[in-house]
């Protein structure tokens, strides 16, 4: 390896003026790191009529560099998005999920000149000598102890760390590919200097207001093969984009350059493109243009970023489609984790070794491959996505997000809550009030493993396996039918329910409801006091922990989960409850964890079906139960069981029904500005239950005491298996062991999450302690209540231990 003489100061040689590099040189001027910067053109902010929008992510950084209130001034926020079809036709509702993700975040998603954003970031550096303008970099020698940068002007400038910020045709990264493969032939491969390609070409540019596109719109049109993304902002100003697709996929080397005739020619062909459903078409948008280019968009995720004293940023090394608007985002986040590296460099020692370069721009590397690669694949579909590429995107187009587009907030601010700040630098206060504040431990590339939370969960689906196994054992099967067969219950089969009975194998559940009709005769019930009671207990607990299910069933944080469907889980219980119960809370488990619930938002239930909750249950499940048991006739019974054992399709019926009609429809406006408006009504509901089921219970304790029965009398299994009700008092006795069981092991599973994510401080033999004592002052139904009430609270109330949030504990 050459030599050559270093001075002592740990200097800096930043390669590029762009978005990236003037990021840096912000982060390096406030780590007090000696820098220069070189640009190749002029001037820092040409007019080229570019624009750029900037998001929570890259938001964030600035206002750590005090940039962002000079951006605030310039900027309309983003608030709604309309996805439409070459025709105008709408694909999906107008999504206000740009709105929501400001309300999460406290920043905007927002759009400027890209020569304002440069301006602003230029004016920030304090020693303006710093930035050395009409610099354009040439070849860069290394040696042991430093770098030596050359300029096509026969300038050259020595640095102990040269940084590529130098955009897609990049020459640091050329001459670090030469400066390692001098060193280490294969270092880095054919395939990594081949990465880039380009499959679409962009025409972009800036209008004048145009009439019928409003302010803070941002505009999506889909069509096959070119596709436009319109942003309208502040001063009704239109920052535009048509995307073509090349004739070919261009490997590095053939990327072609287009001239002002071929833009213009691109722009004519697609005047008639609707922008909006309202008839704005592209054309009265391309009359108002103030300037404009057309150029390939390419495309490149390269395996090395860093080698020796070199290490690239920016579009140098993770290049994307423009579409999802990640590309300067990412450069900005990138330059904060190289600011980062760098700034422990420093700290480290004033003239550091080679390998402790090589070794933190590793770390650099680390820190942010995974998120910049899945950055750039989702930037890549969103890109074929738009311009309809194949069948899978014109399907998913038609039919998949229509119904997902109210996901789109949820994935964008995944992608921002956990993304890389600067560590020397106190996040700015503006950035700790929003309902999902900055979490380092949450977000992209940082989810659990849902593997684990599987396996971790399978005590939970073991209980329900082994109820199914012990009902099966204790059923007498045989006995239900010879019973019905010898007559002893006699009934009159052209009058049973049977439209009922082609669900499921109904003839064997109408034998157990004409047996349990039969068990509630009133002088069956003193005869066996204790089935009768246990039942009681059963049918109360199950009651509750439903009301449960179908609040979860109405939160924001289970849509599309299978928790948001409680009712399949309802008819499944029918064959057992301890059987299929065990499996809603596995799968709760497994696909709810705690960062779910990173968004305040998240935890919200649509307050038009958890008021609808009680009503519904009382008349569905509560009152037919409540007739079971007081009829003396016993074909009523029959029926009023019948229309129990349907509960859950009364329920999902009375819920949409009341929804649709009398409840008051708030949640589109409470996930922004009052995400905790439903937790009254969920605090009656559950409230009232769980007293209901404590009252229950501790009635039954009563009753046992004064009848003289012992607490294993009436809930735990016996061996009376061959005559019929002790088949059936055995078979329900298992069936709420394993229920009870796995409900009180379900709330251990979802206080282990918020125990681990800090939100709930108390010890493991406190919370232990609660359960039991709910359990026995109120039974195993009124533990599930409270404890579910109390981790409602917390989720209301309390951040992730992580989250970096204004009030402590908020
Ligand atoms: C049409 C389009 C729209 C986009 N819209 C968005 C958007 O809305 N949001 C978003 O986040 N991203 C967007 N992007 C991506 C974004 O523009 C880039 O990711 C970002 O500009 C990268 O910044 P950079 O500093 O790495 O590179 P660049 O912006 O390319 O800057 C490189 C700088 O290095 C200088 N330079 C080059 N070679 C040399 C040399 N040899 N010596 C000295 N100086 C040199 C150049 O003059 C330039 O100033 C868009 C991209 C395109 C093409």
């Amino acid at each position: 390896m050459a030599t050559s003489h270093q001075d002592d100061t740990f200097k800096v040689v930043i390669v590029g003026g762009g978005i990236a590099g003037l990021t840096l040189a912000n982060a390096l001027q406030h780590a007090g790191v000696d820098y220069v910067l070189l640009e190749a053109k002029s001037e820092i902010a040409p007019s080229l009529g570019a624009s750029i929008g900037i998001a929570p992510n890259g938001i964030r950084i600035l206002d750590q560099l005090s940039c962002y209130d000079a951006i605030e001034g310039l900027i309309t926020p983003v608030e709604t998005v309309g996805l439409h079809d070459v025709n105008g036709k709408e694909l999906a509702p107008r999504s206000d999920m740009f709105k929501l993700a400001r309300v999460r975040m406290n920043y905007p998603v927002c759009f400027l000149d890209r020569q304002a954003l440069l301006k602003i970031l230029a004016e920030h550096v304090c020693d303006q000598s710093r930035i050395c303008l009409s610099k354009r970099v040439a070849t860069i020698e290394h040696f042991v102890d430093h770098v030596e940068v050359c300029c096509t002007d026969g300038t050259s400038y020595n640095g102990a760390v040269v940084v590529g910020a130098d955009g897609v045709n990049s020459t640091v990264r050329r001459e670090m590919w030469r400066a390692a493969e001098a060193l280490e032939s294969g270092l880095t491969s054919k395939e990594d200097r081949a990465t880039l390609f380009a499959e679409y070409k962009c025409l972009y540019g800036i209008s004048s207001p145009t009439a019928g596109l409003a302010i803070g719109n941002f505009e999506v049109t889909f069509a096959q093969d070119v596709s436009t993304m319109v942003i309208s902002s502040k001063g009704g100003r239109v920052f535009w984009f048509l995307f073509g697709r090349l004739p070919k996929v261009c490997r590095a080397g053939e990327i072609p350059r287009f001239s002002r005739s071929e833009a213009e020619q691109f722009a004519r062909e697609n005047l008639d493109i609707l922008i909006t459903p309202t008839g704005v078409k592209f054309g009265h948008i391309w009359k108002n243009r103030e300037n404009c280019t057309l150029v390939p968009i390419e495309e490149g995720d390269y395996a090395h970023w860093t080698w020796g004293r070199f290490a690239c940023v920016g579009d140098s090394i993770h290049k994307m489609t423009p579409n999802s608007g990640a590309g300067g985002n990412a450069a900005i986040e990138s330059a904060a984790a190289l600011a980062n590296a760098i700034n422990s460099l420093k700290i480290a020692a004033c003239n550091p070794s080679l390998e402790d370069v090589s070794h933190i721009m590793t770390g650099y590397q680390e820190e942010r491959k995974f998120r910049v690669s899945e950055t750039i694949k989702s930037a890549h579909q969103v890109t074929r996505f738009q311009a309809l590429k194949g069948v899978k995107e014109r399907l998913i187009a038609k039919y998949v997000l229509p119904v997902t587009v109210e996901l789109g907030a949820d994935s964008e601010t995944d992608g921002w809550i956990g993304s890389t700040m600067l560590n020397y630098l106190p996040p700015p206060p503006r950035s700790l009030c929003g309902t999902m504040p900055f979490n380092p431990s949450q977000g992209r590339g940082k989810h659990e493993s849902l593997l684990r939370r599987a396996i971790f969960a399978l005590p939970l689906l073991a209980v329900g396996i082994w109820c199914f196994v012990v009902i099966l054992k204790h059923l007498p099967f045989g006995l239900f039918t010879e019973i019905l067969e010898s007559g002893r219950i006699s009934w009159d089969h052209d009058r049973s329910v049977s439209v009922i009975k082609t669900l499921f194998h109904i003839e064997f559940l109408d034998q157990m409801l004409r047996s349990a009709a039969l068990a509630m005769v009133p002088s069956a019930l003193a005869m066996d006091k204790p089935s009768a009671l246990q039942m009681l207990t059963f049918i109360t607990d199950t009651g509750l922990v439903y009301a449960i299910m179908l609040v979860e069933g109405a939160r924001r944080a289970n849509l599309f989960k299978p928790a948001s469907l409680p009712f399949i889980f309802g008819l499944l219980a029918v064959n057992g409850i301890g059987v299929f119960f065990p499996l809603y809370y596995y799968l709760f488990y497994v696909l709810s964890p705690i960062a779910t619930f990173a968004a305040l938002d998240k935890r919200l239930t649509d307050r038009a079906f958890t008021l609808g909750v009680l009503p519904v249950l009382a008349l569905s499940y509560y009152t037919p139960l409540f007739v079971a048991y007081c009829a003396s006739s016993l074909e009523l019974r029959y029926r009023a069981l019948w229309m129990w054992h349907l509960f859950p399709v009364w329920t999902v019926v009375g819920q949409h029904v009341l929804a649709w009609t009398v409840m008051p429809k708030t949640i589109v406006t409470d996930r922004m500005q009052n995400p905790k408006r439903d937790l009254w009504a969920i605090r009656i509901t559950i409230g009232s239950l769980t007293a209901l089921s404590a009252a229950v219970w501790l009635s039954t304790l009563y009753q046992a005491l004064r009848f003289g029965f012992s607490l294993s009398a009436l809930f735990f299994p016996n061996d009376d298996i061959h005559t019929y009700l002790g088949g059936v008092r055995n078979m329900l006795v298992w069936d709420q062991l394993c229920f009870s069981l796995s409900s009180l092991l379900w709330m251990l599973y979802l206080f282990s999450d918020l125990k681990r994510a800090g939100m709930v401080r108390r010890s493991w033999s406190f919370v232990l302690g609660v359960l039991i004592g709910a359990s026995v002052f109120g039974g195993t139904g009124a533990a599930v209540g409270v404890a579910w009430l109390w981790r409602e609270e917390v989720l209301a109330s309390r951040r992730h231990k992580d989250a970096v949030v204004k009030a402590k504990g908020s």
